[in-house]
């Protein structure tokens, strides 16, 4: 039988004497769109770094498309995250010194393409997430929305199975975070496209097929 593409198994993770992550279970299916409430440090962070394989649980099991993806090394882990896996975080991380359609096909760079080809590739994820325009735009001369964009459009290039995004819409004014947002749930559904979003904002998370809230780093409630 073929389980959920993403499951996190009773998590435990500490910074130090913090605990960050307390008996915390999860799981995703292969397209759906899940949202992560919680309030500042209820543990929505370090939850999808575990789930994304960037760090380890102390304790606890995350799975990943019937894979237990926990125990690899680093090395298994990254390039798990080149090839399935997609993150977006709140301010885009772009490369500063790469124009937009360089960011977006960094990753392909990564994964073995030539530049032509890989740029090739990157020029219809701009157009999709309506950036096409800011294709020779350095980082800083975009708006913060269109830096995000690019950020998704990054995130997508590599059709990944699964998007991990924290707080993608947090550097944004209302209106512009709802527009790229709705960016983000458009493109991930139109591809099928698995999401896992924590925010803070509630209003933001009703856009997601399905909600779970967050409290001292346990999940309490679900919709
Ligand atoms: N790098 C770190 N070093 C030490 N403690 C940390 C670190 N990152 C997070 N924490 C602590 O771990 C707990 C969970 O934090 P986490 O960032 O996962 O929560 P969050 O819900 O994502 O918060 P926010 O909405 O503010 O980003 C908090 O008590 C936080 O202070």
């Amino acid at each position: 039988m073929t389980g959920p593409l993403v499951q996190a198994r009773d998590l435990y993770m500490a910074y130090g004497q913090t605990a960050a992550l307390a008996g915390t279970s999860v799981e995703c299916a292969a397209g759906e769109t899940l949202g992560i409430v919680g309030a500042s440090g209820s543990g929505k962070s370090s939850l999808l770094l575990c789930v994304a394989g960037i760090l380890k649980p102390d304790q606890g099991e995350v799975w990943f498309n019937n894979r237990r993806i926990d125990q690899l090394g680093e090395r298994e882990r990254s390039r798990l995250r080149l090839t399935d896996l997609g993150v977006v975080f709140q301010f885009g991380n772009l490369v500063a010194e790469l124009t937009a359609l360089e960011n977006v096909a960094l990753p392909l760079l990564l994964q073995g393409f030539g530049k032509r080809q890989a740029e090739k590739a990157a020029g219809p994820w701009l157009e999709r997430l309506g950036v096409a325009h800011r294709a020779g735009s350095a980082p800083n001369q975009m708006s913060g929305g269109e830096a995000q964009r690019v950020a998704l459009a990054r995130a997508f290039v590599t059709e990944p199975k699964a998007i991990f995004a924290d707080e993608p819409t947090g550097a944004l004014d209302a209106q512009t975070g709802a527009r790229v947002l709705d960016a983000l749930l458009g493109v991930a559904r139109e591809n099928g496209t698995a999401v896992l979003m924590a925010t803070h904002d509630l209003q933001l998370a009703r856009s997601a097929d399905r909600v779970v809230s967050m409290s001292d780093g346990a999940l309490v409630g679900s919709r």
